[in-house]
């Protein structure tokens, strides 16, 4: 997978070089680009936005700068791109857009920083058959897109073949079954008086199973009944409904 970023800010993408992610790049897993987009400004102050039409606090990203910007970006591979376009307006970014995403050959992200990026830089690219998706990764405000830029190329390249050393954690994600993950323990077997539950060190798989669905639909009830409330008919059995 190719991932292009298009930020005023390329500093802010370094934490992708580090860690998993950085491995991903080093096994060549990933290509990773990250360009400035005042390299497409044309006057001497390096102007990236101005004043809202129509009024309004704040400034808005000019279109000229961001239409150069994207026509040399994509011209640099022939690869198709889904154009992300991370805005607080935006689609919930879920764990399901991640999944599908892992699928793509190519990623550009384009992050926005004052109030956003003139809408006609989408509008453009969707009349030339471009895929753009508008995503937001949460119900709150940021600055700009990059932060939202790193959540979400984490959450899509963690699900690359040969990314995690362990492929089964990402086929038991959270969401993927539909419910939150249950609580984790590891040694010692007690810890300031708080002791792993026994079940766990039973040895017991099918009782270990009922366990852990059982905490994962408690957790789920409590903290996210939305989740719940949205899964499919067939997707509880007799012992979940019994819970
Ligand atoms: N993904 C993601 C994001 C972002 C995000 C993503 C991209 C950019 C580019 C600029 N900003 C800042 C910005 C601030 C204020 C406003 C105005 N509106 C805000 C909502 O109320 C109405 C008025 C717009 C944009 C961004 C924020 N925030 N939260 C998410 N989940």
């Amino acid at each position: 997978m190719r991932i292009d970023v298009i930020t005023i800010f390329p500093g802010y993408l370094a934490p992708l070089r580090e860690a998993l992610l950085g491995r991903a790049i080093s096994a060549g897993l990933v290509d990773l680009a990250v360009h400035d987009l005042r390299t497409w400004t044309r006057d001497v102050h390096q102007a990236v936005d101005d004043a809202p039409y129509g009024g309004g606090p704040g400034m808005v990203m000019r279109p000229q700068v961001w239409g150069e910007a994207l026509d040399a970006v994509l011209a640099l591979d022939e690869r198709p791109a889904r154009i992300v376009v991370p805005t607080p307006a935006g689609r919930p970014f879920t764990q399901a857009t991640a999944q599908a995403w892992s699928g793509d050959e190519r990623l550009l992200f384009t992050c926005g920083r004052y109030e956003g990026i003139d809408q006609r830089v989408v509008d453009d690219a969707r009349r030339r058959d471009l895929t753009v998706d508008e995503v937001s990764i949460g119900d709150y405000v940021l600055v700009g897109g990059e932060v939202a830029v790193l959540v979400m190329v984490e959450a899509v390249v963690r699900l690359l073949p040969g990314v995690l050393g362990n492929p089964a954690s990402a086929e038991q994600d959270s969401f993927s079954d539909g419910l939150l993950e249950g609580p984790a323990f590891t040694r010692p077997e007690v810890w300031r008086g708080l002791a792993v539950p026994d079940v766990l060190r039973s040895g017991n798989h099918a009782k270990i199973a009922r366990w852990r669905r059982d905490r994962a639909l408690e957790r789920t009830a409590e903290r996210r009944p939305d989740l719940l409330a949205a899964l499919p008919e067939d997707a509880l059995d007799d012992a979940d409904r019994a819970f």
